[in-house]
């Protein structure tokens, strides 16, 4: 594994993946929530990430998902991690990862420090905490709307397992983000795209950079 590790999120093109895999990311998201305009449907995505070279992890992006549908995602035998992006307890999380018998990541919308402190209840339940920012009440997307919150927040808060930061990162403020947050893997949607939805193979290859290199 990389120092850093890098999610380029929201991927629905072979354009995308490629390109994605050449940059060095090391996961590759596939959100599966029919609101979003990254949506890909069991199918497609099947026929996406089984494109992906085995030593690129490929997580399904899901909020508060039926057990029907992480069974129809989970027999596509494609991926390596389930995405958790809506209200999900620790018990809800648990349960999933026993049955389904895949890492679970936990996103965590973040406001304040109290935000962050919360997540300690899914130590025992998730493999891996997502903080991402918490998007505005009626907000249409729990995620992948291009929002940041304060990274200072993170500073020096012990996390006793796997974490990744998420939320409005792009080219021009990974490497701060980095450097504020010491974040060991990072995930990036909205900000490696042309329009909602759309990535842009210069924004991810420029991204991976970037943070490779901070
Ligand atoms: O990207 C989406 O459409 C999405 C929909 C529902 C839940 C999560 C979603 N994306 C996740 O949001 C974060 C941050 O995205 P951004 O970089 O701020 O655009 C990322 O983890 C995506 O996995």
């Amino acid at each position: 594994m990389p120092r850093l590790a890098i999610k380029i999120c929201g991927l629905s093109t072979l354009d995308a993946i490629g390109a994605a895999v050449r940059a060095g990311a090391t996961h590759l998201g596939f959100v599966h929530f029919a609101e979003s305009p990254r949506h890909v449907e069991a199918d497609q995505l099947r026929a996406l990430a089984s494109t992906v070279p085995t030593h690129v992890e490929r997580v399904a992006v899901l909020v508060d998902p039926t057990d029907e549908t992480l069974a129809e995602l989970a027999a596509t035998k494609t991926l390596t991690a389930l995405q958790l992006h809506g209200k999900e307890s620790p018990e809800r999380a648990a349960a999933i990862a026993k049955r389904f018998e895949l890492p679970v990541w936990k996103a965590i919308s973040v406001k304040t420090r109290a935000d962050i402190d919360a997540a300690k209840a899914y130590a025992g339940a998730a493999d891996f905490l997502l903080f991402d920012a918490k998007t505005p009440d009626g907000a249409a997307l729990p995620g992948g709307m291009g929002l940041r919150f304060d990274w200072t927040l993170l500073r020096g808060v012990p996390i006793s397992m796997p974490w990744g930061l998420s939320g409005g990162l792009g080219i021009d403020n990974v490497a701060e983000a980095i450097r504020i947050t010491g974040a060991p893997m990072i995930d990036v949607s909205s900000g490696v795209e042309s329009a909602p939805g759309i990535k842009s193979v210069d924004k991810i290859m420029a991204f991976c950079k970037a943070a490779q290199q901070s």
